[in-house]
């Protein structure tokens, strides 16, 4: 049988929340309720909770249902395991695992386990270290230390029972993890690979990054844009922001019926209103101005307004200019200019209605925008 042993009674003090760490609430629920969803899922029979002394009733409701049992922790994490294995059988697996690394996969319990069973080692997940590591004397270096000959350490630990119990009842010393008490009784410890998950919860910080790590994806907002401009023998065609033989289109601003729709399916999708509340026909600075200069200013209010585009995808309906051959030049142009993605499509409308008649040409695009992450960028 393999159990695992949740020690969880620490006070919490680096984190500073004001309650035991391991009942700190992490997106709704507890670090030990999240902690207990990765036991629960790896290949484990049962689960020995050591709870914060003074908190055992409640630790007690919360794993109503499981197939856990509450003991009451120790003063230090050490004597919390020892307490914890006062329900565990010298024959079992023990994967001894933190409350406070509430993500760690199941996958990680499970290759431990897997380990133990095959060696009868002592095995702990770890980390090579991504920073480089100095040794120091004070504030002065030493060395660098190489890399490679160190790993940063994680929870689930895994033991056969009987072998730490008794490594841990017979420490001279208080170590920081099982395998240290393990290691110092002449026990043999392997590493297999940790997870990046696995981080423990001690600081704000950590929380923070675990909060982010569970918090649902950012909420994104869509858009519709629609213009249309009818042919005018003495104005140039311009669409897409590219320059196109022929006739061009009446307007205001230079008529770019591509441009115009993106803009407004931006603005749009961010509650902003619409090309002509923003860049109205009223203005007389706006006339003759680029349809590829509504589209960056609108990208700006969009910023302004915390939201950045996802994609845009926009049509252009009319007999012509046919875009086929012009469409990646048209769509790199625009996703400079918005910033994402542009897919560019063309339709016409089998002879009906104004474009079909060939009286002028029409665009429809829609715009997806997200909150806009968190930049350094000025
Ligand atoms: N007397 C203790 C001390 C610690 N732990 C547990 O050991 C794990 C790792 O310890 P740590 O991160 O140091 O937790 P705290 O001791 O709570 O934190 P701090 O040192 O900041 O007070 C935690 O899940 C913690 O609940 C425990 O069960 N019993
Ligand atoms: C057990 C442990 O999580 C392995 O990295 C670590 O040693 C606990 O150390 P702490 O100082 O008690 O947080």
């Amino acid at each position: 049988m393999t159990v695992a042993v949740v020690v969880a009674a620490g006070d919490g003090t680096r984190l500073g929340a004001g309650m035991p760490k391991a009942l700190v609430p992490l997106a709704g629920r507890t670090l030990l309720a999240w902690a207990l969803d990765g036991v629960l899922a790896a290949d484990v029979d049962r689960v020995v909770v050591a709870a914060p002394p003074g908190r055992v009733d409640d630790v007690e409701r919360g794993v109503a249902g499981l197939p856990a049992v509450v003991v009451a922790g120790g003063a230090d994490r050490q004597a919390s395991v020892l307490a914890a294995l006062g329900h565990v059988a010298d024959d079992e697996v023990v994967l001894v695992h933190d409350a406070a690394r509430p993500l760690t996969p199941p996958s990680v319990f499970d290759l431990v386990r897997a380990e133990v069973v095959r060696t009868g080692d002592g095995v702990i997940p770890a980390l090579t270290p991504a920073d480089t590591i100095k040794r120091l004397a004070g504030d002065a270096v030493v060395e660098t230390v190489r890399r490679a000959l160190l790993a940063a350490v994680q929870t689930p630990q895994g033991f056969p029972a009987g072998a730490l119990r008794r490594a841990l009842e017979s420490a001279d010393a208080r170590h920081t993890d099982d395998a240290a008490a393990f290691a110092a009784a002449g026990h043999r410890v392997r590493v297999v690979e940790g997870s990046p998950d696995a981080f423990k919860i001690t600081t704000r910080w950590d929380l923070r990054r675990a909060e982010q790590l569970l918090a649902p994806p950012a909420a994104t907002r869509s858009g519709l844009g629609i213009d249309v401009h009818a042919f005018a023998d003495d104005r140039p065609m311009r669409l897409g922001g590219l320059q196109w033989p022929g006739p061009g289109l009446a307007g205001h601003s230079d008529a770019d019926v591509v441009c115009h729709a993106i803009a407004d399916a931006l603005l749009s999708a961010g509650g902003l209103g619409d090309l002509g509340s923003r860049f109205g026909t009223d203005r007389a600075e706006e006339a003759g101005r680029a349809g590829l200069d509504f589209v960056t200013r609108s990208v700006a209010l969009l910023a302004e307004a915390g939201f950045a585009p996802v994609h845009v995808a926009v049509q252009v309906v009319g007999n012509r200019p046919r875009i086929g051959a012009r469409r990646a030049e048209m769509e790199a142009l625009l996703t400079a200019a918005v910033g994402s993605p542009v897919s560019v499509s063309g339709t016409t409308t089998d002879g009906l209605g104004l474009t079909g008649r060939g009286e002028g040409v029409a665009a429809v695009a829609t715009a997806l925008v997200a909150p806009a992450p968190v930049s350094f960028r000025r």
